[in-house]
C-alpha cells in the first residue's frame, strides 16, 4: 500500500464493526440456549476465526451476507472439535476461547499464526488450570498450540496481574461453567464488553469495584447490533484532527468508555472533537463522533487511561509525531505482547519517516512537530502498525509505502476504500 500527502478529510463516514464486541458476540451465542442474530458483525479475518473454530466445534453459524445466523448448543452443548482450531492472528480469540474450552469435559487443541504463537499464554493457562483445566503447550505450557481437557471447574479468586479485558473475560467465561463463585479483581478497568454481553445474554455478573463475580449459569440467544469499532475510527480521527481544514463524521462508533481514551487524549492535545446522537445499543454506548482539523500539542500519557487505549498507541504516536512539544507514553509494556512488540515496531518504522521517537522500557517519547519524510516501511504484520503507517504518507513530504499492508485485513477489510473516498 502507498499513501501520498492530502490537502484535508471531508465527509461523513461509518467504520467496521467493534472487533472486541464481534468476537464476544460467536461466543456467547454458541454457548446459548436458542438462536441469535448479529448485524454489523466485523467480517475481518480475526472474527472470521472466531466464527471458524466454533464450527469446529459443532455450532452451526451462517452469514446471509446481511446478518450473522447462530444456532446456540446451550452451556454444555458443544462438540469435540475433530481437527485442531486454529485462531489465526487473533489473541482474543485464543483467550476468551480458552476460558470456553477449559469449561469442556473433553479436548481441543488450539494453534495460530507465526505472530500468536510467540504471544505469552500462561497468563491465562495459569487461572483456568488453578480452576481444575488441564492445559498444556509449547514452552512448558506458556505458548501455543495449546492442549486444553477441560471439566470440573471450581470458581476461584483471581487478582489479574496485569489490566487485560483477555484474561478477565478468559475466567469469566470459565466462571459460567465452574461450581461455586468466581472472583475476578483487575488491577485497573479494562474494557468490559464480556460483563455487559453476559448480562444481555440474559445472565447474572455482578461488579462491585474492581471486583467481578460470576457463576455457573445458562445464557439465552439475543439479537446483537454491534456498534463500529472505535479502534478502527482512531486512524481516522487522528488523521482529520491534525489535518487543518478537515471535517469528518463518523457515524455509529461505539463509545462504552473503557475504549474511549483516544478522545480523551486527543482533546487534551487540543482537537476539536464533539459526540452526537448519543444512544444506547445491546447495553454498550454508540454516538457520532465529529473531528475538525487543527494544530495539536503534545501530551503526558499513562497510568489508568492506558488499558482504555491500548491499540491505539501506535496511532496516537503519529498524532504525537504531529503535534507541537513532546509527548510521553509511559505504563504501556503491555505493547510489547500484541501482534508485533509494538514499542519496538512503531520505533523503529517511525525513525525511517525522519520522525523524532525514543523508545523507553514502558512506552516512548516522542518530540515534535517533526516534518515527514517519504519512504518504504514494514508493517511486520501487525494491522495496527499497518494503519498507522498509512495515515504518516498523508502528511509526509515524499510517498509511503508499506510493505506487509495485507494484514490490515485482520481488522479492517475495506480500509484503503474508506480512506480514499474522504481524503482530498
Ligand atoms: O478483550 C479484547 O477484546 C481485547 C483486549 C486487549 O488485549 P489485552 O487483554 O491483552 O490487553 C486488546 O489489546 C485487544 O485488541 C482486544
Ligand atoms: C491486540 C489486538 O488484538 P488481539 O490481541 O485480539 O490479537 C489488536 O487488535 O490490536
Amino acid at each position: 500500500m502507498i499513501t501520498r500527502k492530502v490537502h484535508c478529510l471531508q465527509g461523513n463516514m461509518t467504520v467496521p464493526g467493534d472487533k472486541s464486541i464481534s468476537h464476544r458476540s460467536i461466543m456467547l451465542a454458541s454457548i446459548s440456549q436458542g438462536k441469535s442474530v448479529i448485524t454489523g458483525f466485523l467480517r475481518g479475518e480475526d472474527c472470521l476465526s472466531t466464527i471458524e473454530c466454533f464450527r469446529g466445534l459443532g455450532v452451526q453459524i451462517t452469514d446471509n451476507g446481511d446478518e450473522i445466523i447462530v444456532e446456540g448448543k446451550g452451556i454444555n452443548g458443544l462438540q469435540e472439535p475433530k481437527d485442531i482450531l486454529n485462531a489465526g492472528n487473533s489473541g482474543t480469540t485464543m483467550r476468551l476461547m480458552s476460558g470456553i474450552l477449559a469449561g469442556q469435559d473433553f479436548l481441543s487443541i488450539m494453534t495460530g499464526d507465526d505472530s500468536l504463537r510467540s504471544r505469552p499464554m500462561a497468563r491465562i493457562a495459569s487461572p483456568l488450570k488453578e480452576m481444575g483445566a488441564k492445559i498444556d503447550g509449547r514452552c512448558n505450557g506458556k505458548s501455543a498450540p495449546l492442549v486444553i481437557r477441560g471439566g470440573n471447574l471450581k470458581g476461584i479468586e483471581y487478582r489479574l496481574p496485569v489490566a487485560s479485558a483477555q484474561v478477565k473475560s478468559a475466567v469469566i467465561l470459565a466462571g459460567l461453567y465452574a461450581d461455586g463463585t468466581t472472583t475476578i479483581e483487575e488491577p485497573v478497568p479494562s474494557r468490559d464488553h464480556t460483563e455487559r454481553m453476559v448480562k444481555a445474554f440474559g445472565g447474572n455478573i455482578k461488579r462491585e469495584g474492581n471486583k467481578i463475580t460470576v457463576e455457573k449459569q445458562e445464557l439465552y440467544g439475543q439479537t446483537v447490533r454491534v456498534p463500529g469499532d472505535i479502534s478502527s475510527a482512531a486512524f481516522f480521527m487522528v488523521a482529520a484532527a491534525a489535518k487543518e481544514n478537515s471535517h469528518l463524521r463518523i457515524k455509529n462508533v461505539g463509545l462504552n468508555p473503557t475504549r474511549t481514551g483516544i478522545i480523551d487524549v486527543l482533546k487534551e492535545m487540543g482537537a476539536d472533537i464533539k459526540l452526537e446522537n448519543l444512544n444506547t445499543s445491546g447495553g454498550e454506548e454508540i454516538g457520532d463522533i465529529i473531528i475538525k482539523g487543527g494544530k495539536l500539542k503534545g501530551a503526558t500519557i499513562g497510568g489508568e487511561i492506558i488499558p482504555r487505549l491500548i491499540d491505539e498507541i501506535p496511532i496516537i504516536v503519529v498524532a504525537a509525531a504531529l503535534a507541537e512539544g513532546t509527548t510521553l507514553i509511559t505504563g504501556a509494556e503491555e505493547l510489547k505482547h500484541k501482534e508485533s512488540n509494538r514499542i519496538l515496531t512503531v520505533v523503529e518504522e517511525l525513525t525511517k519517516l525522519g520522525i523524532k521517537i525514543e523508545e523507553l522500557s514502558d512506552g516512548m517519547m516522542i518530540h515534535g512537530p517533526n516534518i515527514i519524510k517519504g519512504g518504504t516501511v514494514n508493517s511486520y504484520g501487525d494491522h495496527r502498525i499497518a494503519m498507522a503507517l498509512a495515515i504518516c504518507g498523508l502528511f509526509s513530504e515524499g510517498p509511503v509505502k508499506i510493505e506487509n499492508s495485507e494484514c490490515i485485513a485482520v481488522s479492517f477489510p475495506n480500509f484503503e476504500e474508506t480512506l480514499r473516498k474522504i481524503i482530498f
